[in-house]
């Protein structure tokens, strides 16, 4: 099968609220995000996209659209922290994104994977789709999801 993958990377802030060691703190990452897309190679000469499975300045935008950007800077926090919830409602103009489940790398990488394969889609007639994304919440830790 033939890929192509786009990194991006991003900061943010959370916390494993239930975690037994340094996790359940405020804390942050500097996570990186790896997606990978699959389809055919256009084909139409004097396109712009002529060679490509999707240009990767799109695949930037389009990612910094509907997640890096949402992400970025921001507290992801499990909605039933309240603690956390309560701390952060109290600062004026926080960037805070709530999501259904605990921050761990695992849950993050399922919402993004959710989130972008409504994003890549097949927009050219040439199965475009992302196949795989890996994020890494440390150098040395990481989740990865392969479309089934
Ligand atoms: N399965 C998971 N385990 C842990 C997660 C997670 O999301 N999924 N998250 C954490 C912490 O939030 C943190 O991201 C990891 O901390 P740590 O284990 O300290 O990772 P480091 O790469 O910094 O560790 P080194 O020992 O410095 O390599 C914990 N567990
Ligand atoms: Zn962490």
């Amino acid at each position: 099968m033939l890929t192509i993958t786009r990194k991006l990377e991003f900061d943010a802030g959370h916390r494993i609220p239930d975690h037994k060691s340094q996790c359940r703190n405020l804390h942050g990452h500097r996570y990186t995000l790896e997606i990978t897309l699959t389809g055919e190679v256009i084909d139409a000469d004097g396109n712009s996209d002529n060679g490509m499975i999707m240009d990767f300045s799109d695949v930037k935008a389009l990612a910094k659209q509907h997640l890096v950007d949402v992400w970025d800077h921001a507290f992801i926090v499990y909605e039933k922290d309240d603690k956390v919830l309560d701390f952060l409602s109290s600062l004026p103009d926080h960037k805070t994104v709530v999501i259904d489940r605990i921050p761990t790398v695992e849950n993050l990488a399922q919402v993004a994977f959710t989130i972008l394969k409504t994003v890549f889609i097949d927009r050219f007639g040439t199965g475009l789709r992302l196949h795989k994304l890996v994020l890494h919440e440390t150098p040395n830790c990481w989740a990865e999801i392969t479309d089934a």
